[in-house]
C-alpha cells in the first residue's frame, strides 16, 4: 500500500515540481497540501499558479490547500515534504516533528544541525541513521531529515567518487540557473545581456553543506570532512540548470583518466527515483551543457566532463538539474530513503 504523503508549501516552485513528481510515484499517495493562510480553503487549482512543464494533475487540483500547521492534516499521513520558505520551515517543521510526522524538507533551515542528517542517498545514505540521535535528543516521534542546496548537491556527488585519492582543497565556481531564485526571484531586466556575481548566502553553503555530506557517521555523532572548500557563486541566464567549474587538490596523483574512472564506477543505487547512471562522464571536452544535459536520469543524474589537469589540481565542469535533482526530487529520494530504511 502507498504511504500517504503531504506537501508543506505546495503551491510554490518546488512544492509544484514536487507534485509533478509524487503523484504518478507508485510508493506515495498525495493526501495532504498545505500553503500560507491566504492559500488555505482554496482548491489547488485556485491557490497555485501551475507552472511546470506537465498538466496540473486533475485528482491533485481539486484537493483543497489547508494551513501549514500540524492541527490541519491528518493524522495518517506519514510523510511530509517541505518545500517552504527557511524562516517558516524553521518555526513550523519541529511542530510537524513533535507530532510524530517525518519531514523530508528542502528548505536550508536545521540542514547545518548537529542532529539532523543532510543527506544524498548516494553519497551518505548512512547518515540517516543519525535520526535515532536526533529522536532521543528532541524526544519527537517524527523525524527531519534535509537535502543540501542545490548548487551543493552538483558538485559534492563528483567529490566523493574522489574522495579515495584523499581531497585536501577544492575551488568551485558555480553559473546558477535563475530557476534557483524561484518564479519572482531575478527580474528580467536584472538577468538579460548579464550575469550576477552574487547569490546571498550560497558560498557559504557550499562550503559548509560539503563538509557534512563527506563527514564521517560513527553511529554517535557526525565529523565533518577536513577538506578545504572555496565557492564563488554567480547567477546566468540559463532557465534549468547549475553548472559548475570544480578544480580538486588531492593528496594523491589525480589524471584526469583517474578521475573520469572514478565518476564512472561511483555507483547509483537501487531507489525508485535513482538514476541508472548517477554520474554521466562526458568526453567531449565542451559538456555538460544545461540545455542539452540538464534531463540526464530524468533530471536526476550529475553530468561531469572537461576534465584535465591545471595549475591548481585536476579541473572539471559538473552539472545537474537544479529543480529536480537539487530540489524536489532529492527531497523524494530521501522518502524514498525513509521508506527503504523503515523509518516510515
Ligand atoms: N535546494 C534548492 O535548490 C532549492 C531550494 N529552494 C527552497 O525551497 C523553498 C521554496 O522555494 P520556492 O518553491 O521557490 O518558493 P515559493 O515562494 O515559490 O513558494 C513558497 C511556498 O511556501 C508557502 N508559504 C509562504 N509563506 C508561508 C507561510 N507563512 N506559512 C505557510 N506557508 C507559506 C507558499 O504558499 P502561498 O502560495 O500560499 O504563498 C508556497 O506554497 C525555499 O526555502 C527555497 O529556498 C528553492 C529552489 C531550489
Ligand atoms: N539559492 C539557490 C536555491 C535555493 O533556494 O537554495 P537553498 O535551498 O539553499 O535555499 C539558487 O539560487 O539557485
Amino acid at each position: 500500500m502507498a504511504v500517504r504523503v503531504g506537501v508543506l508549501g505546495a503551491t510554490g516552485a518546488v512544492g509544484q515540481r514536487l507534485i509533478q513528481l509524487l503523484e504518478p510515484h507508485p510508493e506515495f499517495e498525495i493526501a495532504a497540501l498545505t500553503a500560507s493562510e491566504s492559500s488555505a480553503g482554496k482548491t489547488y487549482r485556485e491557490a497555485a499558479k501551475w507552472r511546470v512543464d506537465s498538466p496540473i494533475p486533475d485528482d491533485i487540483a481539486d484537493m483543497t490547500v489547508t494551513a501549514t500547521d500540524p492541527d490541519d492534516v491528518d493524522d495518517d499521513v506519514d510523510l511530509l515534504f517541505s518545500s517552504l520558505p527557511s524562516s517558516v520551515g524553521a518555526a513550523v517543521e519541529p511542530a510537524f516533528c513533535e507530532e510524530g510526522y517525518v519531514v523530508s524538507s528542502n528548505s536550508s533551515n536545521s540542514r547545518m544541525a548537529e542532529d539532523v542528517p543532510l543527506v544524498i542517498p548516494e553519497v551518505n545514505a548512512d547518515h540517516l541513521d543519525l535520526l535515532e540521535v536526533q529522536r532521543d535528543e528532541r524526544g519527537w516521534d517524527g523525524a527531519l531529515i534535509k537535502n543540501p542546496n542545490c548548487s551543493t548537491i552538483t558538485f559534492v556527488p563528483t567529490l566523493a567518487a574522489l574522495a579515495e585519492f584523499g581531497l585536501e582543497r577544492v575551488h568551485v565556481a558555480t553559473l546558477q540557473a535563475v530557476s534557483g531564485a524561484g518564479y519572482d526571484g531575478v527580474s528580467s531586466m536584472e538577468i538579460i545581456d548579464n550575469a550576477v556575481p552574487y547569490i546571498g548566502s550560497e558560498e557559504d553553503k557550499l562550503e559548509t553543506e560539503s563538509r557534512k555530506l563527506l563527514g564521517e557517521f560513527d553511529g554517535a555523532s557526525l565529523t565533518h570532512d577536513s577538506v578545504e572548500v572555496a565557492a564563488s557563486c554567480n547567477r546566468i541566464p540559463t532557465i534549468d540548470g547549475h553548472l559548475e567549474n570544480v578544480w580538486v587538490e588531492a593528496a594523491d596523483e589525480l589524471t584526469a583518466d583517474d578521475a573520469k574512472a572514478a565518476m564512472r564506477e561511483y555507483p547509483s543505487l537501487d531507489l525508485r527515483s535513482s538514476p541508472d547512471q548517477f554520474i554521466y562522464v562526458f568526453d567531449e571536452p565542451d559538456r555538460p551543457q544545461p540545455r542539452m544535459d540538464r534531463t540526464l536520469g530524468d533530471g536526476m543524474a550529475i553530468a561531469a566532463g572537461g576534465h584535465r589537469a591545471s595549475t591548481f589540481g585536476l579541473q572539471y565542469n559538473c552539472l545537474a538539474h537544479n529543480t529536480i535533482r537539487g530540489a524536489a526530487g532529492a527531497s523524494v529520494l530521501n522518502g524514498e530513503l525513509l521508506l527503504e530504511n523503515g523509518y516510515l
